[in-house]
């Protein structure tokens, strides 16, 4: 297993991240146990923050759907990262937790009235309008409240990035954003601009995610470039900011080849610099929307292990106490996982097994063949590259309690998500009169 931040193999010969000796960690908080690499989140935010923000003033707005929660709005805030919800409840969350309003932006292809309304009240930075009706809903909801909203148009650039089918947002047949190429963009730029309580400063787009090549963004910034250059043309309006949205890909399993975030930033800002150059108008400030990229390497799942079963000739399977419940992306995407015996990293794989999750789905399993030592009931498990789209994602079905989430840095363990509890689950439950 590819050892991430701060994770190193201990003198007892077990897993150790920021500090914390994971079997310690297991025994002090339990599993399922989601393990948040405090040093290593806060490494990648700054490494998007110098290699963005300090080496060419774009803005570095960190993606709060892979991994909210109070604790991580508190560290990008204090890394100097903005933020991007797409909920009320990212909403609130980034809100409680005291995040500046104004360094907000807010995502969504379907924002409901509440939704907007809420956002206004608490004047969030930018809009990312995804489509006509949400335009005309915010004027209205603007209007009312006696405020403007700045926004930020997300278009359909036409693009399709070599990434899976599910997580690829950039082709024109996608429930995202204003087609470029139909014209539909163009006149919703042309709306937001008669529109009184709108505030228009420019154009949004995301191509997906877990994404290798990156020439996929020098492609991106033309086409976006090029339709900035037509909307100045057609409206003699520049747009100001241009959000190229997220999406660089993590190290999952052997063959993914992360690119280094320096070499994002200065591919992307070399399109930008010479398509601003060429069409003769003021560079757009930047904007990228990071998220499995700084909050994936800094987390790692423990699992206990429980039932191990052997079908001679076909196949061992070793059953954790966690799952799709706490991490859906296999059975979403047939997403691949490293892991290790946390208290075993020094003994060498004796056999080819698969891990199992514990739901009623023949779909939850976490692993596919992967090679261990020899594994025995109440073995800690550990896999990595968890921080993304898993807590994020994490689901209640078959009444399994979410798992804890602790903050490990210089061999402190802190709880920052604390696991559900059965009461948690019948917590929202009602007995009519009439059943009880
Ligand atoms: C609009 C938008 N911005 C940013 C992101 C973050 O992407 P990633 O986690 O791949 O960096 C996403 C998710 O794919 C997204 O939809
Ligand atoms: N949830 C997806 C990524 C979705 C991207 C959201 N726009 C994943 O785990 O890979």
């Amino acid at each position: 297993m590819k050892l991430n931040g701060t994770m190193r193999v201990n003198e007892k010969g077990h897993l150790e991240i920021g500090g914390c000796d994971s079997l310690d960690l297991a025994r002090e908080f339990g599993t399922p146990l989601y393990v948040l690499d405090e040093m290593c989140f806060r490494e990648s935010c700054r490494d998007y923050y110098h290699s963005f923000t300090q080496s060419y003033g774009a803005e570095v707005i960190y993606a709060g759907k892979t991994l909210l929660n109070l604790a991580v709005c508190r560290m990008v805030e204090e890394e100097g990262l903005g933020l991007d919800v797409v909920s009320g409840g990212e909403l609130f969350t980034a809100l409680k937790a005291g995040f500046p309003a104004e360094r907000i932006y807010f995502h969504g292809n379907n924002k409901s009235y509440a939704e907007l309304a809420m956002a206004l009240e608490a004047e969030v930075g930018f809009f990312m309008v995804d489509n006509l009706c949400e335009l005309e809903l915010l004027n209205s909801l603007a209007e009312k409240a006696g405020k403007k909203a700045t926004v930020i148009l997300r278009v359909t650039p036409g693009i399709e990035a070599h990434t899976h089918s599910y997580i690829r947002t950039g082709q024109i047949d996608s429930k995202f954003g204003l087609v470029i190429e139909n014209g539909q963009a163009m006149a919703a730029v042309k709306r937001a601009l008669e529109l009184k309580k709108i505030d228009f400063k420019g154009l949004h787009c995301h191509i997906g995610s877990q994404i290798f090549e990156l020439e996929s963004y020098s492609h991106t910034v033309e086409v976006m470039m090029a339709f900035a250059n037509k909307v100045f043309e057609e409206t003699g309006c520049h747009v100001k900011v241009l959000d190229l949205g997220g999406g660089l890909g993590v190290y999952y399993v052997e063959g993914d080849q992360p690119r280094p975030v320096k070499d994002y930033a200065a591919v992307t800002m070399k399109a930008v610099l010479e398509k601003a150059a060429e069409y003769n108008f003021p560079a757009p400030k930047i904007i990228v929307e990071p998220g499995r990229s700084i909050s994936g390497p800094a987390g790692t799942t423990l699992y206990t292990v429980g039932a191990i079963k052997d079908i001679p000739g076909i196949r061992k399977y070793l059953a954790v106490d966690g799952g799709m419940g706490d991490n859906p992306r296999l059975a979403l995407y047939q997403a691949r996982y490293e892991a290790c015996l946390a208290g075993k990293v020094k003994q060498q794989p004796s056999e080819l097994v698969s891990v199992a999750g514990k739901c009623c789905e023949s779909g939850d399993m976490l692993i596919w063949d992967i090679e261990l030592p020899s594994a025995e009931t109440g073995d800690i498990l550990a896999v990595s590259c968890t921080g993304a789209y898993n807590y994020s994602m994490a689901m209640n079905y078959n009444r399994l309690p979410r798992p804890a989430m602790v903050l490990v840095r210089g061999g402190g363990a802190e709880l920052i998500t604390r696991r559900e509890s059965y009461e948690d689950l019948v917590s929202h439950d009602l007995i009519p009169e009439r059943l009880r």
